[in-house]
């Protein structure tokens, strides 16, 4: 699957008539298999533009679409947010199984899937416990499960680890790569951390400030599996600091202007 965004433009129109143009002339095409991350300054319209890919918003102009389908139908899309909105009277598996139940799936493949993506997350065991029971890393679990549970035909995630302290951060961040190599969706992923960016994805794609533009792609050049290691340390090292350099500006003028 292919999710194609041309020429691309959001404004939000105000009550008063005032309007902001978030996005400007957006153009991206993330490939079959592709991981791309979205990163830039505090109101860049990274979310804006992650939203629109879902459909949860309509673009002012320009065009977005998911190539690759088979069958004449609406793409399903697999949405991770920083808060992943569990149902607190719901057990992990009944939160995964909601998807499922109000696509109309039927128990017996409800029961083959769950137990298929219970185990992808590593929450094998857990099934009956409540979101409060878990820690906030194995609520996130539950999140990407319950997306990946409808096998959606991308993946959208938008800052899905900000909430999580630093080491379970990283924890995540090396699973997330071993669920996402086990489904290969083109996805698309929203985040203000540069090393996790670089960590994770194929490319990055830098957005500049109001309105967001793309202002550079980079493709991260280091074996995918391999990016913490030692031997590959000043490689890395050299993307985060491009990356920085590209967005520091327009992060202190988010700063100064109080969007952070
Ligand atoms: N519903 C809305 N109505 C009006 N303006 C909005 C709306 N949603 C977002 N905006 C504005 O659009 C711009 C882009 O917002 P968006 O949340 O997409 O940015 P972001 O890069 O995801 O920000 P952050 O990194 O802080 O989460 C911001 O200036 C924001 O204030």
């Amino acid at each position: 699957m292919r999710i194609v965004i041309e020429a691309v433009c959001k404004e939000y129109t105000g009550r008063q008539e005032q309007s902001l143009l978030a996005l400007n002339d957006i153009s991206l095409t993330v490939e079959q298999e592709e991981f791309v991350v979205l990163v830039g300054p505090s109101g860049c319209g990274k979310s804006t533009l992650l939203n629109l890919v879902a459909g949860l918003l309509a673009p002012t102009s320009g065009v977005i679409a998911v190539e690759g389908l088979t069958e004449d139908r609406d793409p399903a899309v697999g949405m991770v947010f920083q808060e992943v909105g569990l149902f607190p009277w719901r057990t992990v598996a009944a939160n995964i199984a909601f998807g499922l139940e109000e696509m109309g799936i039927g128990r017996q493949e409800r029961k083959t899937r769950l137990a298929h993506y219970i185990s992808l997350v590593g929450l094998t065991g857990f099934e009956q416990a409540y979101p409060h029971q878990l820690s906030g890393g194995m609520r996130q679990r539950v999140g990407i499960a319950r997306a990946l549970a409808i096998q959606p035909d991308i993946l959208l995630m938008d800052e899905p680890f900000s909430a999580l302290d630093a080491q379970t951060r990283t924890l995540m961040q090396e699973e997330l790569l071993h669920i996402w190599d086990k489904t290969r969706l083109s996805t698309l992923y929203v985040t203000h951390n540069i090393q996790e960016a670089v960590y994770l994805a194929d490319r990055i794609v830098v957005l500049s400030r109001r309105p967001g533009r793309i202002s550079s792609i980079i493709a991260v050049d280091i074996p995918k599996f391999s990016r913490d290691q030692e031997q590959y340390r000043y490689c890395f090292n050299t993307y985060v600091d491009e990356i920085w350099r590209l967005i520091r500006k327009d992060a202190e003028e988010a700063l100064r202007e109080g969007e952070s």
